[in-house]
């Protein structure tokens, strides 16, 4: 049977609008599932439906009529969201059981999951890695997102096959590209507040995944699931990422220094960097309750950003024929940086004087929050 009604869970989302823009540029007829619109414009052929996935009779409801699902939908990857478990577990793997069981209810053939390197990577180093690595034990995850995404993962996994249901799963690499709002952001305001004073992870390896072949690669899967194909991704996972694993201070220079900010030569060790998001972690999880800050950067990210983990993508070259088309390239994310106005822009009074300031404000801080900690006085 073709798919002619493709369903985007997380339609609202950066990767899932894309999806879903090109799927409708393709012809198909697209739904767009999210508790929040997008914010970019709807093209025709899509259709955005506002449902929580953590409520099953709105799911079953939103998937009447659908022939495939893509399930993007997903919460608690970074910053503020991170501090609500009950939330992260409702969505991530009470969402997904929705999602299964709805499919199921309509005969939905086709599920694609997308998953992430977090379900096997809990900060040991990994080179080259492939699907056939067990999953990282539950309790070893720094963080419950990536923990609930296991669990999802293993579930779409599990219904494979269950009356007339076939899933995969697509682990993708640190999504960019133009307008991407999660990272980019996030790391140019700090770059931006004066906070790349120093470098670590020095030499070590990463993979990031352009939307383009994130795009790419969704639409290749949901194809392999289909009987024409021999449902050859049926009850397989996938690793997705650009294919050219570099260093993530590198990946990010030409944004940086596009825009005037040079990458500074210091370096300091890893274990420094993950001292300081450790107690990051415990000052949002103590003043988040009041004051919900966006934490710097938390333990996951030291991982992701400073620990050498790449994986191979041959097997979805193989299976899906999946070939990036786009490699590392932000220069249309310096594009889009550079007409919004940001470059660098000299302060006034030394920018030495700027960073001492941040440096004693930040150990005043970190002192009280540290005083008040069990066992340190
Ligand atoms: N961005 C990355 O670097 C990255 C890396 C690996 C995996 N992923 C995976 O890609 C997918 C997209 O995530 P993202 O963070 O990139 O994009 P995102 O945050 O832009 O998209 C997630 C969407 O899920 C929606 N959502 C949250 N709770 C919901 C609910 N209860 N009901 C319906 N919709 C809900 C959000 O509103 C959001 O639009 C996720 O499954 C994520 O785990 C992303």
């Amino acid at each position: 049977m073709t798919c002619e009604t493709h369903l985007v869970t997380g339609g609202g989302g950066y990767p899932g609008y894309h999806l879903g823009k090109k799927l409708a540029e393709l012809g198909k007829s697209v739904i767009l599932l999210d508790i929040r619109p997008p914010s970019w414009q709807m093209v025709e052929g899509m259709k955005f439906i506002q449902c929580n996935i953590t409520r099953y009779d709105e799911v079953e409801e939103a998937f009447r009529g659908v022939d495939c699902v893509y399930h993007l939908a997903s919460y608690g990857m970074s910053g503020r969201e991170q501090l609500n478990k009950k939330l992260i577990e409702a969505v991530n793997i009470g969402g997904t059981k929705n999602v299964i069981d709805a499919c199921i209810k309509h005969r939905i053939s086709r599920l694609v999951y997308t998953s992430t390197y977090n379900v096997v990577f809990g900060g040991q180093e990994i080179m080259d890695g492939e699907e056939s690595l067990p999953y990282l034990p539950l309790d070893k995850h720094p963080d419950h997102y990536s923990r609930t995404k296991s669990i999802a993962e293993q579930l779409v996994m599990e219904a494979n096959g269950r009356e007339g249901l076939h899933t995969c799963a697509l682990r993708l690499a640190g999504v960019y590209g133009p307008g991407e709002q999660r990272h980019i952001p996030r790391t140019m305001s700090m770059v931006e507040a004066g906070f790349l004073l120093m470098l670590y992870g020095e030499g070590s390896l990463q993979d990031f995944l352009h939307v383009d072949n994130l795009v790419q690669g969704h639409i290749l899967a949901m194809q392999a699931l289909s009987p024409a194909n021999h449902s050859v991704a049926a009850g397989q996972t996938y690793f997705l990422s650009d294919g050219a694993p570099i260093n993530t201070f590198l990946f990010f220079k030409p944004l940086f220094e596009g825009l005037g900010y040079k990458l500074p030569k210091l370096q300091i060790p890893l274990s420094v960097v993950y001292f300081i998001a450790y107690l990051t972690e415990w000052i949002h999880y103590i003043v988040g309750r009041i004051y919900n800050f966006q934490p710097m950067l938390t333990r996951t990210e030291v991982y992701k950003t400073g620990v050498t983990h790449y994986f191979s993508i041959r097997k979805a070259q193989r299976d899906l024929g999946y070939e990036p088309t786009v490699q590392n390239d932000l220069t249309l994310v310096l594009k889009e940086y550079i007409a919004a106005g940001h470059g660098r822009k000299r302060r006034k009074g030394s920018s030495f004087v700027y960073y001492l300031v941040n440096v004693i404000i930040g150990l005043i801080f970190a002192s009280f929050i540290l005083s008040y900690l069990p066992g340190v006085k």
